[in-house]
């Protein structure tokens, strides 16, 4: 894992988003795998404002999304197909037809989640899948407890994930109790993966993620079997980690590879 700490979460998105945008630009087919949360917010705003400022090209990108509630439609107003319509896709200039969320109101999820993957590997797997992280360490809707070779399926959210998500619903209640999702296998098979988080609230899961065992319990630790991720945090999602000057240590070393003073 790389972990790159930056100042602010405005820094952090930037970082991101020119991670994205040099992959789009090399590889105009790419395959990208997004999210949806208040943390990649400012991510999209950032690779909408390269489209509109600078021409960044999403006309023959393909995405897939980690998951949908299941039971709301896609013109539901916290569903994750309008979160991503109003806050990305309306914006730049991907083919809508080459987005992909999953349906949360397939008749039979079991199938359907067979699709889904079918889809991704039809369309070459996905190079760069963006991820947020939940305060129990979950990534996409793997609660605790969900298999580290999971594909996509039904998943039950958790009593934390419905009460943090309430904020987006008004009430508990109101928050679906079934959500359809990538499995934590299915995220292990992307090519590269960039997991974002931002704030105090977030400096367990992190901490759990980046240094703790790999455990089903925290399923953003499953990364650490991956061969390319890079961790982005701001100083508050990174106070909880052991080694903070590590981490500092190995940036300052790529910067001064990448500027040449080290050869
Ligand atoms: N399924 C989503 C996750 O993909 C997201 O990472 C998490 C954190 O959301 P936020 O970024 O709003 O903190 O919330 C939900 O559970």
């Amino acid at each position: 894992m790389r972990v790159i700490i930056e100042s602010s979460a405005e820094h952090g998105s930037q970082r991101a988003a020119a991670i994205v945008a040099q992959l789009v630009r090399k590889k105009p087919r790419a395959i990208l795998g997004l999210a949806t949360g208040g943390t990649p917010l400012k991510l999209y705003q950032e690779l909408i404002r390269m489209h509109q400022g600078e021409g960044l090209d999403f006309s023959r990108v393909t995405s897939f999304n980690l998951d949908e509630y299941v039971g709301l439609p896609p013109t539901h107003p916290q569903s994750y197909r309008h979160f991503m319509t109003e806050n990305l896709f309306r914006h730049i200039n991907i083919d809508i037809r080459n987005t992909h969320v999953p349906d949360g109101r397939a008749l039979d999820y079991e199938t359907y989640g067979s699709q889904y993957e079918a889809m991704i590997d039809e369309a070459g797997g996905i190079d760069l899948q963006i991820l947020g992280i939940g305060r129990d360490g979950h990534i996409a809707f793997n609660e605790p407890g969900s298999s580290l070779g999971s594909r996509t399926r039904l998943k039950t959210l958790a009593p934390e994930t419905i009460r943090d998500n309430a904020r987006f619903f008004g009430t508990e209640e109101d928050v679906p109790r079934l959500a359809i999702t990538m499995g934590v296998g299915t995220i292990l098979e992307s090519k590269k993966c960039i997991l974002l988080a931002f704030g105090k609230e977030k400096a367990e899961a992190i901490a759990a993620t980046v240094e703790g065992p790999v455990t089903a319990q925290v399923t953003g630790s499953a990364l650490q079997f991956h061969r390319d991720v890079v961790v982005i945090l701001d100083e508050e999602s990174a106070s909880q980690l052991q080694r903070r000057s590590y981490y500092d240590e190995v940036e300052e070393a790529h910067r001064r590879l990448q500027s040449g003073e080290v050869k």
